[in-house]
């Protein structure tokens, strides 16, 4: 068996009960019904649609007291939520679908819309475990690499879907897309952006549309899928899923320059002065060429298209060779390739248009940006958008079940005693994802280290792209145990990292603030000032000393999280 397929509930704490969604509704055929004048979006897919599903709908009618969305006005509703039945994993995924004013077919969505689901997933982020964006097909590959990049830092699962045929029609792929999509959203930390189609979840901005009307209508040629649903389970695969790296909290970048890009594709015959002429448009920063083969071009008679370029390189445009092939990537080993590159052409490298154009886009926007700070990011993968190939590609053989546990006894032990050494050379024999596995209680190596001793630790696994928003079996955050072991510190840095509390943790939270408010405050439960937050914090130190044994107690804890104690 292969090491995916033992692997498959990594990441998922069955004894919590229920994982919270949000599914955003921007249009396209899975909502659509039919019109006189063709299939159109119509409203209320959750009533009219999912609510009469069995497989979307448990009948269990959750409250609606906790259902708050906020829309991206920053307008907050109630919204009636729906359950779905157990999955194979023994969980529901409890989820509500917020639908845009304005309901699209994707052909005429743009940065308008791209900023409004950015929006969206940015003013919910703490609300939901993860999102799920049903949007049409069409432009489903440029939407999801545009938000790769806006949604900077993300720590959540964010799945675009939607399908071929409407969920009212009689065979659909509708609810197979969207039913995969929120079982993959609440169930795997995969904190990126990504599509769901036809069984197969892809990295969202290796994506093209290959197909009009088949099924499987999206293929991510250059990247294999992260994860695949087989016979009801889906086999994910924990060592391509990126992780975020950074001390930084999750924000948005919603404002991509998509007026002064361009993308034409060269054919047999083209003539220097069409090129030119898109070049000459006012305002034009930015150019994708789509070129034959390995990034070549024709040089035209005396070189002239090759002069064309140069002189609008000079003029600070930046054009950035793509492949019109489906697979392999821009090298400059032809000549013609050779004199694009020469010129100062960008290669590419193995990016899809929709990828290329819309971090293009993103860059331009970016402030203090430059020519030539453009053309080394368009070079560099910001979010595995390309394959970097002097990037060394390290392998570390299979392990099996027992191995993996003793890495992570082995682990609890060096985070408790504080021995960083040890915790890096144990991560340098493990598989990367081990950063982000859980023990027998669901407790990940944050949820350890978030009241251990060494801070050094905590921030080691943070910078290892761990997850502060996994929740172990009890349903408790890494923030919430470093709260609850007083360690200040820790609580800052987690938060620094985007750590919140979740939301069925707050409640608790806020009782137990009545007693020590100031380190609950640091945890976000109750607005503080920074001087109330002062005062409380020397109030609780002059506790701290008066209950000096509390100490103990944490320690024995995390001996007991790490396992029996070493003879
Ligand atoms: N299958 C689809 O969703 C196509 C539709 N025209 C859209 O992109 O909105």
């Amino acid at each position: 068996m292969s090491q995916t397929a033992k692997m498959d509930t990594h990441h998922i704490s069955s004894s919590i009960p229920e994982s919270q969604v949000l599914i955003i509704m921007t249009g396209g055929t899975i909502c659509m019904q039919r019109s006189p004048s063709g299939f159109i979006p119509a409203r209320d897919f959750q009533q009219t649609c999912l609510a009469k599903m069995p497989i979307f709908n448990d009948g269990s009618r959750p409250s609606v007291s906790m259902d708050v969305v906020v829309n991206a006005a920053g307008e907050k509703r109630k919204y009636a939520s729906l359950r779905t039945p157990p999955s194979l994993y023994d969980r529901q995924v409890r989820y509500t679908v917020f639908e845009f004013e304005e309901l699209l077919d994707s052909s005429s969505i743009d940065s308008k819309g791209w900023a409004e689901i950015a929006q969206t997933i940015y003013n919910n982020y703490t609300l939901f475990d993860a999102f799920v964006v049903l949007h049409g097909t069409d432009s489903l590959a440029y939407t999801c690499s545009a938000l790769s990049f806006m949604l900077q830092n993300l720590g959540k699962p964010v799945i675009l879907t939607g399908s071929q045929a409407p969920m009212l029609e009689l065979q659909n792929d509708a609810s197979d897309n969207l039913l995969g999509s929120l079982v993959v959203a609440g169930h795997f930390m995969i904190p990126e952006v990504c599509l769901y189609f036809n069984y197969k979840l892809f990295r969202g901005n290796r994506t093209t549309k290959v197909a009009a009307s088949d099924f499987a209508a999206f293929d991510s040629p250059n990247a294999p899928p992260l994860a695949v649903t087989t016979s009801m389970r889906t086999q994910v695969n924990w060592d391509l899923v990126h992780r975020p790296t950074s001390i930084e909290n999750f924000s948005i970048r919603t404002n991509l320059d998509t007026t002064n890009v361009a993308c034409l594709r060269i054919f047999p015959g083209i003539k220097p002065e069409m090129v030119d002429a898109v070049l000459q448009l006012k305002g034009l920063r930015g150019l994708i060429l789509e070129t034959f083969g390995a990034g070549n071009a024709p040089g035209g008679r005396d070189n002239a298209m090759t002069n064309v370029l140069a002189s609008a390189i000079q003029r600070g445009i930046v054009i950035i060779n793509i492949t019109q092939c489906l697979t392999g990537h821009v090298s400059p080993v032809y000549a013609p390739g050779m004199t694009l590159f020469r010129a100062g052409v960008v290669a590419g490298q193995d990016m899809t248009t929709e990828a290329a154009l819309t971090k293009l886009a993103y860059l331009l926007a970016l402030p203090d940006s430059t020519p030539e700070s453009i053309a080394r990011d368009m070079a560099i993968p910001l979010r595995g958008e390309l394959t970097s190939h002097s990037q060394t590609v390290f392998r570390h053989p299979e392990g099996g079940l027992s191995e993996r546990t003793t890495t992570l006894t082995a682990l609890g032990y060096a985070i408790a005693k504080g021995d960083l050494e040890k915790v890096k050379d144990l991560l340098r024999g493990a598989n990367n994802w081990v950063v982000n596995d859980s023990d027998y209680s669901g407790n990940t190596p944050v949820h350890i280290a978030a009241q251990s001793p060494s801070l050094e630790i905590l921030r080691y696994f943070l910078l290892q792209g761990a997850s502060v928003h996994l929740r172990n079996s009890a349903g408790r955050t890494p923030l919430f145990l470093a709260a609850s072991a007083s360690l200040t510190d820790h609580v800052v840095l987690l938060r620094k990292s985007g750590a919140h509390l979740h939301a069925d943790e707050r409640a608790v939270a806020e009782m137990q603030a009545r007693r020590r408010p100031g380190i609950w405050a640091l945890a976000g439960v109750g607005a503080r000032t920074m001087k109330e937050r002062d005062e409380l914090d020397s109030r609780e130190s002059l506790e701290d000393n008066e209950h000096s044994s509390s100490n103990a107690g944490w320690n024995r804890n995390v001996q007991a999280m790490a396992g029996s104690a070493p003879a």
